[in-house]
């Protein structure tokens, strides 16, 4: 390992521009993407995308604070499955690549956002 103290997450990202940046570019991907537009029909995503740059910034040591509900609130009762949860990990991955984030600070923020998972997807 390394023993030099990392700088956050946040920091790392290149802070709340670069992560509306990502936010941006996954909306947009997840809107192309038929596996799993039809959820978001009805989402207002310009409230998504905040609540998206909130969340991410605030996980990731930012100085920011998430106003939206929980994740279990939010997502219950969609029918979430684990291929769409995929589907979705997949288009973030894709914006991340399309902004040149690092592999270290991608593994990062998955890991991050990752063990909500459980508190999003409903069924197999
Ligand atoms: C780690 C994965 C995910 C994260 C971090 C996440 C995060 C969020 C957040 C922060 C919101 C806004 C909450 C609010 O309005 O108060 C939201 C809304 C929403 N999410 Fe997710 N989500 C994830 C996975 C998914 C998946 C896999 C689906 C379906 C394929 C999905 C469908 C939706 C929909 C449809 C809304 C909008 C609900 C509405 O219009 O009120 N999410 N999500």
């Amino acid at each position: 390992g390394n023993s030099v103290p990392s700088k956050p997450l946040y920091e790392r990202l290149g802070g709340k521009g670069a992560i509306t940046a990502v936010v941006e570019t996954f909306v947009g991907n997840v809107g192309g993407d038929k596996r799993i537009n039809g959820y978001f029909a009805s989402t207002d995503l310009v409230k998504l995308k905040a609540h998206l740059v909130n969340q991410i910034c605030q996980a990731s040591g930012g100085p920011c604070t998430y106003t939206g509900r929980t994740m279990k609130q939010t997502h219950d009762g969609m029918g979430v499955s684990d291929a769409a949860f995929g589907a979705l990990v997949e288009d973030l991955v894709a914006a991340l690549d399309h902004h040149k984030v690092g592999k270290a600070e991608k593994d990062e923020l998955l890991s991050v956002l990752g063990p909500m998972k459980s508190d999003i997807v409903e069924k197999k």
